[in-house]
Protein backbone atom coordinates (compact mmCIF):
# COMPACT_ATOMS: atom_id res chain seq x y z
CA UNK A 1 0.00 0.00 0.00
CA UNK A 2 1.07 3.46 -0.85
CA UNK A 3 2.14 5.53 1.92
CA UNK A 4 0.38 8.87 2.29
CA UNK A 5 1.70 10.93 5.16
CA UNK A 6 4.98 9.73 7.24
CA UNK A 7 5.46 11.50 10.70
CA UNK A 8 8.41 10.93 12.46
CA UNK A 9 9.85 12.17 16.18
CA UNK A 10 6.52 14.61 15.48
CA UNK A 11 6.91 17.49 18.64
CA UNK A 12 5.29 20.24 20.17
CA UNK A 13 6.76 22.38 23.09
CA UNK A 14 4.98 25.25 24.53
CA UNK A 15 6.14 26.92 27.53
CA UNK A 16 6.41 24.40 30.56
CA UNK A 17 4.42 21.79 28.28
CA UNK A 18 5.06 19.60 26.14
CA UNK A 19 1.52 19.16 23.74
CA UNK A 20 3.06 16.40 21.44
CA UNK A 21 6.29 14.07 22.56
CA UNK A 22 7.76 12.23 19.65
CA UNK A 23 4.46 11.13 17.57
CA UNK A 24 5.99 8.16 14.73
CA UNK A 25 3.47 6.96 12.67
CA UNK A 26 2.38 6.45 8.71
CA UNK A 27 -1.25 6.50 6.81
CA UNK A 28 -1.82 4.84 3.74
CA UNK A 29 -3.71 5.59 0.94
CA UNK A 30 -7.42 5.53 0.77
CA UNK A 31 -7.18 4.33 4.80
CA UNK A 32 -9.03 6.08 7.28
CA UNK A 33 -7.24 6.45 11.04
CA UNK A 34 -9.30 7.51 14.25
CA UNK A 35 -6.66 10.10 16.52
CA UNK A 36 -8.22 8.89 20.31
CA UNK A 37 -7.16 9.72 23.26
CA UNK A 38 -8.72 12.32 26.60
CA UNK A 39 -8.91 15.74 26.50
CA UNK A 40 -5.61 17.83 26.39
CA UNK A 41 -3.76 14.55 25.10
CA UNK A 42 -2.72 16.54 21.95
CA UNK A 43 -5.13 15.34 19.20
CA UNK A 44 -5.78 19.36 17.80
CA UNK A 45 -2.33 20.21 18.38
CA UNK A 46 -1.26 16.98 16.38
CA UNK A 47 -3.50 17.82 13.43
CA UNK A 48 -2.82 21.36 13.31
CA UNK A 49 0.82 20.46 12.74
CA UNK A 50 -0.18 18.21 10.13
CA UNK A 51 -2.37 20.90 8.48
CA UNK A 52 0.54 23.66 8.28
CA UNK A 53 -1.27 25.91 11.02
CA UNK A 54 1.25 25.21 13.56
CA UNK A 55 4.92 24.83 13.17
CA UNK A 56 6.71 21.62 15.14
CA UNK A 57 9.09 22.26 17.21
CA UNK A 58 10.98 18.90 16.16
CA UNK A 59 10.28 15.78 14.03
CA UNK A 60 9.33 15.38 10.46
CA UNK A 61 6.32 15.54 8.27
CA UNK A 62 6.58 13.94 5.05
CA UNK A 63 3.63 14.29 2.54
CA UNK A 64 3.62 12.23 -0.85
CA UNK A 65 1.56 14.87 -2.15
CA UNK A 66 4.85 17.19 -1.67
CA UNK A 67 5.91 19.65 -4.50
CA UNK A 68 2.22 20.46 -4.94
CA UNK A 69 0.66 23.11 -2.78
CA UNK A 70 -0.48 21.63 0.44
CA UNK A 71 -3.65 23.72 0.23
CA UNK A 72 -4.55 22.11 -2.98
CA UNK A 73 -3.88 18.58 -1.56
CA UNK A 74 -4.89 18.86 2.25
CA UNK A 75 -8.16 19.22 3.34
CA UNK A 76 -9.05 20.45 7.19
CA UNK A 77 -11.95 20.64 9.38
CA UNK A 78 -11.10 22.18 12.71
CA UNK A 79 -12.68 21.84 15.55
CA UNK A 80 -14.28 24.87 15.79
CA UNK A 81 -14.52 26.67 12.12
CA UNK A 82 -14.85 30.20 11.86
CA UNK A 83 -17.72 31.47 9.73
CA UNK A 84 -18.55 34.72 8.30
CA UNK A 85 -22.13 35.26 9.43
CA UNK A 86 -22.90 37.66 6.64
CA UNK A 87 -22.18 35.70 4.03
CA UNK A 88 -23.91 32.92 2.08
CA UNK A 89 -23.25 29.28 2.20
CA UNK A 90 -21.87 29.71 -1.60
CA UNK A 91 -20.03 32.63 -0.77
CA UNK A 92 -17.87 30.79 1.75
CA UNK A 93 -17.48 27.85 -0.33
CA UNK A 94 -16.24 30.29 -3.42
CA UNK A 95 -13.92 31.42 -0.57
CA UNK A 96 -12.70 28.16 0.29
CA UNK A 97 -12.08 26.77 -2.54
CA UNK A 98 -10.28 29.97 -4.05
CA UNK A 99 -8.04 29.72 -1.17
CA UNK A 100 -7.59 25.81 -1.98
CA UNK A 101 -6.07 26.82 -5.64
CA UNK A 102 -9.55 26.09 -7.16
CA UNK A 103 -10.09 27.99 -10.21
CA UNK A 104 -12.13 28.80 -12.97
CA UNK A 105 -15.47 28.35 -14.61
CA UNK A 106 -15.77 24.86 -12.83
CA UNK A 107 -15.93 26.41 -9.05
CA UNK A 108 -19.51 27.00 -8.82
CA UNK A 109 -20.79 24.10 -9.28
CA UNK A 110 -17.74 22.21 -7.65
CA UNK A 111 -19.68 24.14 -4.82
CA UNK A 112 -22.64 23.68 -5.64
CA UNK A 113 -21.99 19.85 -6.09
CA UNK A 114 -20.45 19.61 -2.61
CA UNK A 115 -23.18 21.70 -0.49
CA UNK A 116 -25.20 18.51 -1.96
CA UNK A 117 -23.04 16.28 -1.23
CA UNK A 118 -23.07 17.22 2.26
CA UNK A 119 -26.99 17.69 2.77
CA UNK A 120 -27.06 21.81 2.24
CA UNK A 121 -27.86 21.56 -1.42
CA UNK A 122 -30.83 23.79 -0.58
CA UNK A 123 -28.87 26.11 1.64
CA UNK A 124 -26.51 27.73 -0.69
CA UNK A 125 -28.27 31.32 -0.88
CA UNK A 126 -28.71 30.91 2.71
CA UNK A 127 -26.50 33.82 5.40
CA UNK A 128 -24.77 31.26 7.69
CA UNK A 129 -25.99 33.74 10.37
CA UNK A 130 -29.14 31.49 10.15
CA UNK A 131 -27.67 27.89 9.96
CA UNK A 132 -27.68 25.63 13.20
CA UNK A 133 -24.73 24.15 14.69
CA UNK A 134 -25.21 20.92 12.43
CA UNK A 135 -25.13 22.86 9.67
CA UNK A 136 -22.55 24.87 10.54
CA UNK A 137 -20.51 21.50 10.55
CA UNK A 138 -21.69 20.11 7.37
CA UNK A 139 -20.28 23.39 5.58
CA UNK A 140 -17.29 22.81 7.84
CA UNK A 141 -17.07 19.31 6.10
CA UNK A 142 -17.76 21.16 2.83
CA UNK A 143 -14.90 23.71 2.79
CA UNK A 144 -12.75 21.00 3.46
CA UNK A 145 -13.62 18.89 0.57
CA UNK A 146 -14.52 21.07 -2.08
CA UNK A 147 -11.22 20.53 -4.34
CA UNK A 148 -11.20 17.02 -3.38
CA UNK A 149 -7.89 16.49 -1.33
CA UNK A 150 -5.83 13.60 -1.10
CA UNK A 151 -5.39 13.90 2.66
CA UNK A 152 -8.37 14.87 4.78
CA UNK A 153 -7.55 15.86 8.03
CA UNK A 154 -10.85 16.62 10.45
CA UNK A 155 -10.63 17.51 14.25
CA UNK A 156 -13.77 16.09 15.87
CA UNK A 157 -16.07 16.21 12.52
CA UNK A 158 -19.00 14.57 14.10
CA UNK A 159 -19.19 15.56 17.86
CA UNK A 160 -20.96 18.97 17.72
CA UNK A 161 -23.47 16.96 15.61
CA UNK A 162 -27.33 15.08 17.26
CA UNK A 163 -27.28 10.75 16.46
CA UNK A 164 -28.83 10.84 12.88
CA UNK A 165 -26.83 13.99 11.78
CA UNK A 166 -23.77 12.12 13.31
CA UNK A 167 -24.89 8.85 11.22
CA UNK A 168 -25.49 10.83 8.24
CA UNK A 169 -21.94 12.53 8.11
CA UNK A 170 -20.10 9.24 8.99
CA UNK A 171 -21.34 7.90 6.03
CA UNK A 172 -20.45 10.82 4.13
CA UNK A 173 -16.82 10.05 5.51
CA UNK A 174 -16.83 6.60 4.42
CA UNK A 175 -17.96 6.94 0.91
CA UNK A 176 -15.00 10.06 0.68
CA UNK A 177 -12.73 7.43 2.13
CA UNK A 178 -12.45 5.34 -1.05
CA UNK A 179 -10.90 8.25 -2.82
CA UNK A 180 -8.98 9.95 0.19
CA UNK A 181 -6.95 9.37 3.34
CA UNK A 182 -8.49 10.32 6.09
CA UNK A 183 -7.32 11.37 9.49
CA UNK A 184 -10.08 11.69 12.13
CA UNK A 185 -9.83 12.79 15.93
CA UNK A 186 -13.02 11.90 17.98
CA UNK A 187 -14.64 11.03 21.44
CA UNK A 188 -17.54 9.12 19.69
CA UNK A 189 -16.01 5.78 19.97
CA UNK A 190 -18.84 3.87 18.75
CA UNK A 191 -18.39 5.81 15.29
CA UNK A 192 -15.11 5.17 15.49
CA UNK A 193 -15.09 1.59 15.69
CA UNK A 194 -17.21 1.86 12.37
CA UNK A 195 -14.23 3.54 10.15
CA UNK A 196 -11.22 3.03 11.20
CA UNK A 197 -8.27 0.59 9.48
CA UNK A 198 -5.83 2.07 11.97
CA UNK A 199 -5.96 3.40 15.73
CA UNK A 200 -3.94 6.16 17.00
CA UNK A 201 -4.24 6.88 21.03
CA UNK A 202 -2.70 9.41 22.46
CA UNK A 203 -2.33 10.34 26.02
CA UNK A 204 -0.27 13.40 27.71
CA UNK A 205 1.54 13.87 23.81
CA UNK A 206 2.28 10.47 23.30
CA UNK A 207 1.62 7.98 20.98
CA UNK A 208 0.53 4.69 23.65
CA UNK A 209 -0.92 2.39 21.25
CA UNK A 210 -1.34 2.10 17.21
CA UNK A 211 -2.53 -0.36 15.01
CA UNK A 212 -5.43 -1.66 12.93
CA UNK A 213 -8.64 -2.22 15.22
CA UNK A 214 -8.47 -5.77 14.78
CA UNK A 215 -5.30 -6.21 16.33
CA UNK A 216 -5.52 -3.44 19.07
CA UNK A 217 -9.04 -5.15 20.06
CA UNK A 218 -6.94 -8.48 19.94
CA UNK A 219 -4.70 -6.91 22.97
CA UNK A 220 -7.02 -5.88 24.86
CA UNK A 221 -9.77 -8.97 25.32
CA UNK A 222 -10.17 -9.82 21.50
CA UNK A 223 -13.74 -11.19 20.70
CA UNK A 224 -16.12 -14.04 22.22
CA UNK A 225 -19.39 -15.39 22.68
CA UNK A 226 -21.79 -14.71 24.75
CA UNK A 227 -24.66 -17.45 26.30
CA UNK A 228 -27.82 -15.82 27.73
CA UNK A 229 -30.45 -17.74 29.86
CA UNK A 230 -33.37 -17.30 31.44
CA UNK A 231 -32.20 -17.97 34.86
CA UNK A 232 -28.78 -16.68 36.73
CA UNK A 233 -28.58 -20.18 38.28
CA UNK A 234 -28.81 -21.84 35.24
CA UNK A 235 -25.84 -19.82 34.12
CA UNK A 236 -23.71 -20.85 36.76
CA UNK A 237 -24.53 -24.49 36.32
CA UNK A 238 -23.35 -24.25 32.68
CA UNK A 239 -19.98 -21.92 33.55
CA UNK A 240 -19.04 -24.62 36.10
CA UNK A 241 -19.69 -27.37 33.80
CA UNK A 242 -18.24 -25.91 30.65
CA UNK A 243 -14.63 -27.88 29.19
CA UNK A 244 -13.33 -24.26 28.85
CA UNK A 245 -13.15 -21.15 30.78
CA UNK A 246 -16.32 -19.18 31.28
CA UNK A 247 -17.71 -16.64 33.46
CA UNK A 248 -20.87 -16.29 34.49
CA UNK A 249 -22.25 -12.82 35.28
CA UNK A 250 -26.50 -12.38 35.95
CA UNK A 251 -27.41 -14.64 33.54
CA UNK A 252 -24.95 -14.23 31.01
CA UNK A 253 -21.96 -16.43 30.23
CA UNK A 254 -18.93 -15.35 28.57
CA UNK A 255 -16.41 -17.10 26.83
CA UNK A 256 -13.11 -16.26 25.26
CA UNK A 257 -13.00 -16.91 21.11
CA UNK A 258 -9.74 -18.36 22.03
CA UNK A 259 -10.96 -20.87 23.81
CA UNK A 260 -13.87 -22.23 21.58
CA UNK A 261 -14.88 -22.10 18.21
CA UNK A 262 -18.08 -21.20 17.74
CA UNK A 263 -19.13 -24.36 16.04
CA UNK A 264 -18.11 -26.00 19.15
CA UNK A 265 -19.76 -24.23 21.30
CA UNK A 266 -22.92 -25.02 19.53
CA UNK A 267 -22.41 -28.88 19.63
CA UNK A 268 -21.74 -28.75 23.40
CA UNK A 269 -24.89 -26.38 23.88
CA UNK A 270 -26.58 -28.97 21.97
CA UNK A 271 -26.31 -31.13 24.49
CA UNK A 272 -26.58 -29.18 27.58
CA UNK A 273 -29.16 -26.56 26.67
CA UNK A 274 -31.08 -26.05 29.98
CA UNK A 275 -32.02 -22.45 30.31
CA UNK A 276 -29.82 -21.23 27.26
CA UNK A 277 -32.25 -17.99 25.31
CA UNK A 278 -29.35 -16.93 23.25
CA UNK A 279 -26.03 -17.57 21.97
CA UNK A 280 -24.04 -14.60 20.18
CA UNK A 281 -20.78 -13.34 19.18
CA UNK A 282 -19.62 -10.45 21.19
CA UNK A 283 -16.26 -8.06 20.78
CA UNK A 284 -14.75 -5.95 23.24
CA UNK A 285 -15.63 -2.53 22.68
CA UNK A 286 -13.29 0.64 21.55
CA UNK A 287 -15.02 2.15 24.46
CA UNK A 288 -13.25 -0.47 27.22
CA UNK A 289 -10.38 -0.80 25.29
CA UNK A 290 -9.92 3.22 25.26
CA UNK A 291 -10.62 2.94 29.57
CA UNK A 292 -7.70 0.67 29.54
CA UNK A 293 -5.33 2.14 27.58
CA UNK A 294 -5.33 5.95 29.13
CA UNK A 295 -5.60 4.00 32.52
CA UNK A 296 -2.54 1.87 32.12
CA UNK A 297 0.05 2.49 34.21
N1 LIG B 1 -1.13 27.64 22.38
C1 LIG B 1 -0.90 26.86 23.45
N2 LIG B 1 -0.10 27.26 24.45
C2 LIG B 1 0.15 26.47 25.52
N3 LIG B 1 -0.39 25.24 25.69
C3 LIG B 1 -1.21 24.79 24.73
C4 LIG B 1 -1.51 25.56 23.56
N4 LIG B 1 -2.35 24.84 22.78
C5 LIG B 1 -2.57 23.67 23.43
N5 LIG B 1 -1.88 23.66 24.61
C6 LIG B 1 -1.87 22.53 25.58
O1 LIG B 1 -1.44 21.38 24.89
C7 LIG B 1 -2.12 20.23 25.37
C8 LIG B 1 -2.78 19.52 24.22
O2 LIG B 1 -3.88 20.31 23.74
P1 LIG B 1 -4.79 19.87 22.51
O3 LIG B 1 -5.80 20.96 22.29
O4 LIG B 1 -3.93 19.50 21.38
O5 LIG B 1 -5.50 18.56 23.09
P2 LIG B 1 -6.76 17.76 22.53
O6 LIG B 1 -6.42 16.31 22.68
O7 LIG B 1 -7.13 18.23 21.17
O8 LIG B 1 -7.90 18.14 23.57
P3 LIG B 1 -9.52 18.14 23.41
O9 LIG B 1 -9.93 16.69 23.31
O10 LIG B 1 -9.96 18.76 24.69
O11 LIG B 1 -9.86 18.94 22.18
C9 LIG B 1 -3.10 20.73 26.44
O12 LIG B 1 -2.51 20.56 27.69
C10 LIG B 1 -3.25 22.20 26.10
O13 LIG B 1 -3.55 22.94 27.26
Amino acid sequence: MNTVLEVSGLTKQYDGIRAVDDLTFSLGEHTATALIGPNGSGKTTTLSMLAGLLRQTSGTIRFSGEGKDPRSAIGFLPQYPKFFPWMTAIEYMELAAGLSGLEGRSVRSACEKTLGFVGLGDAGKKRIGGFSGGMKQRLGLAQAIVHRPSLLLLDEPVSALDPAGRREVMEMLKELGGSTTILYSTHILNDAEEMTDQLLFLRSGKLIEQGPLREVREKYGGSGYRVLFNNPEAAERFAASAPWAARADGSAVTISGEAVSMEELLRYAGGHPAGITNIGRVSVRLEDIFMKVVERP
